[in-house]
């Protein structure tokens, strides 16, 4: 496995090189698997795939291969605030071709844990009919490029530091009744499946992110780790968007 840590002055300068980034690895499977899954988090990722909605890339991504699935969701009705496909869908899913048929929010007509099994079984008719590949080696499903955001505790997706969901190893999805981030019923990912996938972006910025960055790009690594510090891809290529102040606690 690969890692990279990019580092921008300023978040425009990230969120430019985010979006090439991303229409790169588009038309690499695009090209070599016919579908591109993307999958997307919350938070202030959404806002950083902006240059995607614009020229070139409004023209020249083939937005007819995506297929568009949530890290984690938060169990809400779609339509509320709290939603991460609410908040994707205005900033970025809106704007871009993508079938409407090929973008999977949860049913938010269930309970959390109905809503994670529904996720999960969806996720195995995609493997049936080839749209999403399987890992060779981790028996997990292996998605193209996963862009997601860090909060300041350390945690990605919905799997929160010391939180028993973080030792998952067996369901691909599942749900958080306590999530310590509100609103508390969540379902997620878990790391076999984030560990699986062909890239992830990591965009992180902000100060306010500086000492989770700094633990999880140390070199010593202690027994506590971060969630994000469990982000070890099996066969793929991991690269941190950062910004000067996300970065601003490490050494060199
Ligand atoms: O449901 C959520 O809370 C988000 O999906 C979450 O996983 C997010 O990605 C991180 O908390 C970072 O969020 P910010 O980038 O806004 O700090």
């Amino acid at each position: 496995s690969k890692r990279d840590l990019l580092i921008f002055d300023a978040e425009e300068n990230l969120a430019v090189a985010l979006a090439k980034y991303t229409a790169d690895i588009s038309a690499k499977f695009a090209a070599e698997r016919g579908a591109v899954t993307v999958v997307l988090s919350g938070g202030s990722l959404i806002y950083a795939l902006r240059k995607l909605t614009e020229a070139p890339y409004l023209e020249t991504v083939d937005w007819s291969k995506w297929h568009v699935f949530w890290v984690d969701e938060r169990v809400v009705p779609k339509d509320h605030e709290d939603s991460n496909y609410k908040l994707a869908l205005d900033g970025f899913l809106s704007k871009v071709p993508i079938p409407a048929g090929q973008v999977y929010a949860i049913n938010d007509a269930l309970s959390a844990e109905g809503a994670a099994e529904d996720y999960e079984t969806i996720l195995k008719q995609l493997v049936k009919n080839g749209v999403l590949a399987m890992s060779k080696t981790t028996g997990f499903p292996r998605f193209d490029l996963q862009l997601l955001g860090m909060g300041p505790d350390g945690h990605i997706a919905s799997l929160f530091p010391g939180h028993p969901l973080v030792k998952e190893n067996k369901k691909w999805v599942t749900h958080i009744l306590d999530s310590p981030k509100p609103p508390p019923q969540r379902i997620t990912f878990t790391f076999p499946v984030i560990n699986s996938s062909a890239y992830v972006a990591m965009v992180v910025t902000g100060a306010g992110k500086a000492g989770a960055v700094q633990k999880a790009i140390s070199d010593k690594k202690t027994s506590d780790l971060l969630p994000v510090e469990m982000a070890i891809l099996d066969d793929g290529e991991f690269t941190w968007f950062t910004d000067k102040e996300a970065v601003s606690m490490l050494q060199n």
